[in-house]
């Protein structure tokens, strides 16, 4: 490279001037004839770049709460809504609220509105006014993606775009949901309904301690210069669908929310009226050990009378995922909807198939299928007309991914997908996906119209097949078992699974995990009562049980080898195509599950657990230990009935290992 006092390589030659022909064919240079800016000045030019967008289509009739209502007079109505959402319970008024980034001047003071609210609850007014009142807290209301970039880029540490267009994203402290700090407001009505107690996920709080920490987090929220707000949907099936808004402090979560939830159309966020359901996530703000029930400085906090629940403490984003996913386990049976921890897909002929499983045994993986559509990965209802996806996207793992083997999800991390705790080359921005650095439970956010052959709108027939997976960490379970209803409903309620480091706060290496209906940390009623409804939709439209093991074979782990997810695949195939259901079965000892002789695509040596151990001693005293484990922990719903037949609860009792 050749010095020429610049640090820049020295030409050879300079190049000659680039010109083009005219029409009439002089030789004119082709940058002198480039037409002026209309802009006079810097700021004019800058007006220039950003187009208004248009406004709204008119409404016909009078459809929605802010139907027929002029432009500005609709506009005001949302930010009042916003403001008695953000509303202090002591003092007399909501924050002053005005929507618009704080950094762009022209937003100042020009639509603000302060809620003077009527009061439902008995909590001293305070009269005289404070600081608090006099300031505005700026709305970033239902942003675009990439507003929500810029959002995060310019104020939140951490955050990055990967070279595949994604944001990248830190959690801060917590990498996983924290369930021992999952509080439920137990009143009159809660303290009868709800399943309390030994095993439960609902650890009780008062409505007082609700109150408490709610205006933690909304006077946190109301401190900050801006808060995001999402008003978003629940649930594809339009009948059931429900309305959910969430305050956040962090561009991060607004856009990890716009993914997960449905997204409104223009003319559904114009009509949205009031709230079904408020998250107030405060997360960078720690509770108060000081309050009472506080046993860590993180609380998320479920009050379903007052329809709300409250983030301190943790900035994992899954926590308002699953705390909404709650709510729904508890709105959706007192409508006779089941709802479930399941990915959920369909064939080209209508098939559809549910996935249940805990945190990281493939609901995600399995259900993002190439050869079929996918109605959702993680949560959904089962209602007489069929199923639905509560969400409108997908929460992948992503550790370890590669393109080769999960092609749909990798594809799926472009621009708009939220890739949460990666490591990523600080120069190329390629992500190492390998890379456990920040944590194990690395996870990808996207829309569910990322993945190519995602089923929209996200609604299916009634399942045909129910496949239950267990990452079995002893290596014991076969890698697929066809189960009758009996042993559906026995497993279904044991939801066993090793659970994968990382997913909840605090676990480092797989332990075998016992989690009623696949998801004991999300249900709020007692797991036979989902049981009893999942058996009767299953005998109600003649599915089919199975039992399929994605964990290890040939040894636990540490010894053996977790199932190639090929084989995996292939199984599931035969299990969509129905081959499965014709094949020769055996049955096995001490769990007494029906196993295939053969599979296409699988080595047959693999399908009967035994085979694969080198020590046979070791594998009958595991497989024992196993089903020890399990009977120890059927024990607690031994006294339950489920459902009104006592001979299924019988033939459930009866349904386990047997030694
Ligand atoms: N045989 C297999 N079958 C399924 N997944 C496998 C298999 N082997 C390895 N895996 C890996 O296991 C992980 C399964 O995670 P997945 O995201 O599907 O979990 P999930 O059930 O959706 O959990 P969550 O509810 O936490 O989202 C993926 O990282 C996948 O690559
Ligand atoms: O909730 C989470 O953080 C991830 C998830 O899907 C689960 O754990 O089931
Ligand atoms: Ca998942
Ligand atoms: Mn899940």
């Amino acid at each position: 490279m050749a010095a020429n006092g610049t640090g820049l390589p020295m030409a050879r030659k300079p190049l000659a001037k680039i010109v083009t022909e005219d029409k009439q064919g002089n030789g004119l240079c082709h940058d002198d004839s480039a037409k002026g800016i209309k802009a006079q000045t810097i700021d004019e030019l800058h007006s220039l770049q950003k187009k208004r967008s248009a406004p709204t289509t008119p409404l016909e009739g009078n459809q929605g709460a802010f139907a027929s209502l002029p432009d500005d007079e609709r506009r005001r109505q949302q930010l009042q809504s916003i403001s008695a959402s953000l509303a202090s319970l002591t003092r007399g008024a909501g924050p002053k609220v005005v929507r618009g980034d704080p950094a762009a001047k022209s937003s100042q003071a020009v639509e603000h509105v302060a809620h003077r609210h009527h009061h439902h609850v008995e909590a001293p007014t305070i009269s005289v006014s404070d600081d608090s009142s006099l300031k505005f807290t700026h709305v970033l209301y239902n942003l675009s993606p990439a507003e929500l970039y810029e959002q995060a880029i310019k104020y939140e540490k951490g955050s990055f775009i990967t070279s595949s267009g994604a944001l990248a994203t830190l959690s801060g402290a917590k990498t996983g949901r924290s369930p021992r700090d999952k509080r439920v407001v137990m009143d009159d009505t809660t303290q009868n309904e709800l399943w309390w107690g030994r095993g439960s996920p609902n650890i009780e709080m008062d409505e007082h301690t609700f109150l408490v920490n709610r205006e933690r987090a909304v006077d946190y929220l109301n401190s900050l210069d801006k808060v995001f707000v999402n008003d978003q949907f629940l649930n594809w099936d339009p009948q059931n669908r429900i309305k959910v808004r969430i305050v956040s402090a962090r561009a991060y979560h607004s856009l990890f929310m716009h993914n997960m939830c449905i997204r409104p159309t223009d003319e559904e966020l114009e009509n949205f009226g009031t709230p079904d359901f408020t998250i107030y996530n405060a997360g960078q703000f720690p509770c108060n050990r000081y309050t009472h029930y506080m046993t860590s400085s993180t609380s998320t906090d479920l009050n379903l009378a007052r329809k709300e629940m409250v983030i301190l403490g943790t900035q994992y984003a899954g926590e308002m995922k699953k705390g909404l996913f709650s709510v729904m386990h508890y709105l959706m049976p007192k409508r006779q909807i089941l709802s479930l921890h399941s990915g959920c897909n369909m064939g080209i002929d209508g098939d559809v198939a549910l996935f249940f499983g805990l945190s990281g045994t493939g609901k995600t993986t399995l259900s993002t299928d190439h050869n079929r559509y996918l109605i959702g990965d993680d949560e959904h209802c089962w209602s007489d007309y069929g199923v639905s996806n509560i969400e409108g996207g997908c929460y992948a793992k992503c550790i370890d991914l590669s393109r080769e083997k999960e092609p749909d999800i990798w594809n799926a991390i472009k621009f708009g997908t939220v890739l949460e705790n990666v490591v990523f080359d600080e120069h190329t921005r390629e992500v190492e996906y390998g890379d456990k650095s920040v944590t194990e439970n690395t996870r990808a956010a996207y829309p569910i119209e990322y993945i190519p052959n995602a089923k929209l709108p996200c609604i299916g027939p009634h399942p045909k097949n129910v496949i239950l997976l267990a990452c079995d960490a002893f290596g014991v379970l076969p890698p697929v078992s066809k189960l009758n209803l009996a042993q559906t409903m026995y497993h279904f309620i044991s939801g066993y699974t090793a659970l994968v480091a990382g997913t909840e706060d605090g676990i480092k290496e797989p332990t075998a995990t016992f989690s009623a209906c696949f998801g004991a940390a999300f249900i709020m009623l007692h797991p036979t009562k989902y049981a009893a409804m999942l058996a009767e939709k299953m005998q109600k439209h003649g599915a089919t049980g199975w039992l399929v093991n994605t964990g290890w074979s040939g040894g636990s782990y540490g010894s053996g080898n977790r199932i190639k997810l090929a084989y995996t695949r292939r199984i599931i195939d035969a299990i969509h195509s129905g081959s499965l259901l014709n094949a020769t079965y055996e049955k096995t000892d001490v769990f007494g599950l029906e196993i295939p002789t053969e599979i296409e695509g699988v080595p047959s040596e693999i399908l009967r657990p035994e085979n694969t151990w080198g020590d046979k001693k070791a594998y009958k005293n595991t497989l024992l230990k196993l089903g020890g484990l399990f009977k120890n922990n059927f024990e607690t719903f031994t006294n339950y009935k489920i459902g009104k037949d006592t001979m299924l609860t019988q033939e459930i009792l009866a349904a386990g290992p047997n030694f």
